[in-house]
């Protein structure tokens, strides 16, 4: 273990204290973790990114978040950007708030501030592509440009932030390298409806819930297709499903080439299906699949966080590039690169159906 982070556990042990958890990126996912986080009786800080002003400005006076569209737990204090050194003075936690958009601003502005004693937990949800087929994971992205001794988590699974500020029953999986920190991580925030495994396999949990955005838009493809047939209301399942099973054989087959281990598509296929259901991806893939091009789909969606688009564009240039080396068949990932056409080529959508099918001889 980093004997930084001996200081952390040590203190976090003997005295079982209650601790100072800082939440920079005040998005919906990072201020939902002050519910689990106050019903641990936390003292909280929220720091706004400088894209969060009107967020922090609405929370100072009435605490409402009006992203989220709910009132965040009593005593939170709020910090915007310009104050976030005070902010994290003091902290025994940083928690890290960002999108996929903001990752480079955690990096060279956060990442930089936070000494080395205090641990990081990310919520961000994506992957870099290096350009030669291989992807890093958020965590290992901010490790390979900041100090070797800063403890790097992240928080993968399915987990919509508003749930989550209701209460509602959620599986997460807090992944990161050393098991003590982590431990203690879960100790801080676990409550009972904030249910946390714990896992060393980074690049496996960290993959798995990346991907789930490019097949969330691939799922929901079908929704939109059964509109424009059928009209609003009319729903049908049995082309989502086909895609559901697609999505999860492509993801498992990608998390084993990135490195991680295939088990992790319990974390991804959940939060493949919440995303479906109650993410902002759906949005996108049901335009795209009523007959809007990605341009236009983009167009009506300004100003949405969309991260599966950018996971979808990345995931395939690496995959691409595996192909092009011979090293996988393209035959294994028909629809990432139908995905991969409609995003970078403006195709249509016509779903590859016939390439999902299998024979299997024993
Ligand atoms: N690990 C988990 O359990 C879960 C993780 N997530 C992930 O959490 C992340 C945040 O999602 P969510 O809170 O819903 O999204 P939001 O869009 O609500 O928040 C995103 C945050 O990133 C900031 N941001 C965006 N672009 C930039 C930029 N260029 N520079 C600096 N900051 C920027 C935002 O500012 P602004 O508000 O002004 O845009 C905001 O603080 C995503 O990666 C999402 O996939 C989501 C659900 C569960
Ligand atoms: O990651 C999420 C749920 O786990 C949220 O997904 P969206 O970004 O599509 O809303």
């Amino acid at each position: 273990m980093k004997k930084e982070f001996l200081k952390f556990i040590k203190n976090y042990i003997k005295e079982n204290k209650m601790s100072v958890i800082t939440i920079i990126g005040a998005g919906m996912m990072g201020s939902a973790l002050s519910f689990p986080a106050s019903d641990n009786s936390h003292d909280i800080r929220i720091v706004g990114t400088p894209l969060d002003k009107d967020i922090i400005e609405q929370a100072k006076l009435t605490n409402y978040h009006i992203t989220l569209k709910r009132y965040l737990p009593d005593g939170i204090k709020f910090y915007s950007d310009n104050e976030m050194e005070e902010a994290i003075k003091g902290s025994d936690l940083i928690i890290g708030g960002v999108s996929s958009f903001g990752v480079d601003w955690f990096l060279k502005e956060v990442l930089s501030k936070i000494p080395n004693s205090i641990p990081v937990l990310s919520v961000t949800k994506g992957m870099i592509d290096l350009g030669d087929g291989n992807m890093l994971t958020y965590p290992e992205y901010y490790r390979k440009y900041t100090n070797p001794y800063k403890s790097l988590n992240a928080i993968g699974g399915a987990c919509t932030s508003y749930e989550l500020a209701d209460k509602d029953n959620t599986h997460v999986c807090f992944c990161g390298d050393d098991i003590n920190v982590l431990r203690i991580l879960k100790r801080m925030l676990e409550t009972d409806y904030y249910h946390i495994s714990i896992s060393q396999d980074v690049r496996g949990v960290e993959s798995a819930v990346a991907l789930k955005n490019i097949y969330a838009l691939a799922v929901t493809l079908a929704v939109g297709i059964s509109e424009k047939k059928e009209g609003k209301g009319v729903i049908h399942y049995n082309s989502q499903a086909a895609l559901f099973g697609q999505s999860v054989r492509e993801m498992m087959k990608l998390i084993k080439i990135l490195g991680g281990n295939e088990e992790n598509i319990v974390f991804g296929a959940g939060d493949l299906y919440v995303t479906i259901f109650g993410g902002r991806t759906r949005k996108i893939g049901v335009l795209l699949g009523k007959g809007f091009n990605i341009d236009e789909a983009l167009d009506t969606l300004k100003g949405v966080t969309l991260e599966s688009v950018v996971i979808a564009g990345r995931a395939a240039t690496a995959v691409k590039e595996l192909i092009g080396k011979n090293k996988i068949d393209r035959k294994d990932f028909p629809l990432l690169l139908h995905v991969d056409d409609i995003i970078t080529n403006k195709a249509m959508v016509d779903i590859p159906w016939d390439d999902f099918e299998i024979e299997r001889e024993l």
